[in-house]
């Protein structure tokens, strides 16, 4: 006999089933109805390869931008290609459309399944709002990221840095004279310190390889958003799929609970000690400064920002600054480890300093020191493209005109509400037309005299698209450059740097970052070999 509670549940997994049919083809029909209407049809490009694909597996196949930079020799600066279900996406090197891009956020957002998937970790920080909200956020942030703020955080990157170089001077010791490390574990761990004390005062040990809360938490929301998995993507693109139960999410959240207990404590502590007027010391960090700003009596309540929102910036600096430096200063050691000359050029340079202690502006000072963190920064750039969504339609002005497919040339691109764009970090970044044909070595002299043509990149670090450019460009960008010149000023001073395998067992692989990844077992390290410097 069919009870009246199973009948119910047949009924409304029926009524789920119909909404989510309905919801899909709805879903299909406008998005077939805009690849038949949108203006980017015009545009040149290479054809579709999958109905549900377009090109975007050969894209992912492939090493970051390879496969976009080949259309841009065979199309020119700017084209389209298929993304998902033969979506047209936007694609251009054409500098004065990139700069248009990203200098306008109110129409050129990010797209929805890169917000929900950052919503999962992040909450409400500033990587994932937009609007008013964002602008909101970066007025009360900024300031803490600035040149006076940098300069005062200069003192915990190179005492971090020299804590790195002791515990390799150890391990060389009881090497017998050199040793064998993982560049990317250890320099994992030292900007994970760093990024503890300078974002928030918070001690995480991962040098002295003492685990905690905090970093279990954030290795475990990490690890699991990085793991792609079907259901991960359907739950991104079907909002109802959300309300199911399921392992990973329950996994996610409980690490979440812990970061966000830890982080309220540490924004409680802090607004207590700044009402107290505890000394000035106890407030370099950035949640301190920010927090400060925010409880300004000048700021209008509507312009604060509301705990929530200072919690979300917790997990923000964690994702967005430990990383990414990490991964760049390792692809720097790949580098010199490639390039003995440079090496010794830096090394040169480096121990000419007087001091063991230098300050910001003995750092920015070494001109070769400058020169090899910029090419680093743009043959290795770490994000190596981002994607934005018109959530209006616009018209993207072009400094090269282009034929389109009918044969007219056009100066400008028009662009439907809903269209994407790839910006393309990296294909900027070694753009032969601006870098000339050797854009894809690595050369630090070519800094020393900049092409004029770099000029016009887009990018808020001079010259380079690695931190974008506009209101959404990376906060960050000082602390980066400042922290990895101290971790180079303390390593590449204390050891020779040697590949402990053959160079061609290591490729890069992308997943979020792009980090070195060792072919033989397919685990992301750098192996080198450190010989201590006479
Ligand atoms: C070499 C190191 C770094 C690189 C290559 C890098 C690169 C980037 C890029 C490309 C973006 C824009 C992403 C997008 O909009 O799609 C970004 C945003 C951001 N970065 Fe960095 N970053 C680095 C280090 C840092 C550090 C050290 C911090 C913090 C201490 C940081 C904090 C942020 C934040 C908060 C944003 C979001 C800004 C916004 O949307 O308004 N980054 N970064």
């Amino acid at each position: 006999m069919i009870s009246s509670a199973n009948l119910s549940v047949g009924n409304v997994a029926l009524a789920v089933g119909a909404l989510a049919a309905y919801w899909a083809a709805n879903k299909l029909a406008r998005s077939v109805w805009h690849r038949l209407t949108t203006p980017l049809r015009h545009l040149p490009g290479p054809k579709s390869e999958s109905f549900i694909w377009g090109n975007l597996r050969a894209i992912f196949k492939a090493d970051n931008s390879v496969i976009h930079e080949q259309w841009v020799k065979e199309y020119g600066k700017t084209f389209r290609y298929h993304a998902f279900l033969g979506q047209y996406r936007f694609f251009s090197t054409d500098t004065r459309a990139i700069g248009h891009i990203l200098n306008n956020t109110q129409v050129w957002v990010k797209p929805e399944l890169m917000r929900n998937s950052l919503a999962a970790i992040l909450g409400e920080g500033v990587l994932f709002t937009e609007g008013e909200q964002h602008r909101k956020q970066r007025r009360i942030m900024n300031p803490a990221f600035g040149i006076a703020q940098t300069r005062e955080l200069t003192d915990i990157f190179l005492e971090k840095s020299a804590e790195l170089r002791d515990v390799w001077r150890a391990k060389v010791a009881e090497g017998g004279g050199s040793a064998e490390v993982d560049a990317l574990s250890w320099l994992s761990k030292a900007t994970l310190d760093i990024i503890g004390l300078a974002g928030f005062d918070y001690h995480f040990n991962a040098l002295k390889d003492q685990s905690n809360e905090l970093s279990d938490a954030f290795g475990a929301v990490f690890s699991t958003s990085q793991q792609f998995r079907l259901l991960n993507f359907l739950r991104n693109v079907i909002p109802v799929l959300r309300w199911l139960p399921n392992k990973q999410q329950r996994k996610t959240d409980e690490a979440r609970a812990v970061m966000d207990r830890i982080g309220m404590e540490l924004i409680t502590e802090k607004k207590r000690a700044i009402r107290a007027g505890e000394s000035k010391s106890v407030g370099r960090d950035l949640l301190t400064l920010l927090i400060r700003a925010n409880m300004d009596k000048d700021v209008p309540p509507h312009l604060r920002l509301s705990d929530e929102e200072v919690l979300g910036q917790v997990p923000t600096f964690l994702v967005a600054g430990h990383e990414t430096t990490a991964s760049t200063t390792t692809w720097c050691f790949y580098a010199l480890s490639q390039h003995l000359d440079v090496q010794a050029k830096l090394r040169e340079e480096l121990l000419a300093v007087p001091t063991d202690n230098p300050t910001m502006d003995d750092l920015n000072a070494l001109p070769y020191l400058d020169a090899v963190v910029r090419e680093t920064m743009r043959v290795y750039s770490v994000v190596g493209s981002t994607v934005r969504v018109a959530a209006q339609d616009d018209v993207v002005p072009l400094a090269t005109p282009i034929v389109d497919r009918k044969g007219r040339t056009v100066h400008e691109v028009n662009i439907k509400k809903g269209d994407s764009i790839f910006v393309p970090i990296l294909a900027l970044n070694r753009a032969e037309d601006i870098w000339g044909e050797d854009a894809r070595e690595f050369r630090p002299e070519r800094w020393l005299s900049v092409p004029d043509k770099a000029n016009s990149i887009p990018g808020v670090f001079a010259g380079l698209m690695t931190f974008i450019g506009g209101p959404r460009s990376c906060i960050g960008y000082r602390f980066a450059v400042i922290e990895f010149k101290a971790l180079l000023f303390h390593l590449v001073r204390a050891f020779k740097v040697e590949l402990a395998v053959p160079v061609e067992q290591i490729a890069s692989r992308s997943s979020i970052v792009t980090r070195p990844v060792l072919k033989t077992n397919d685990t992301n390290v750098l192996p080198i070999i450190l010989t201590p410097v006479e």
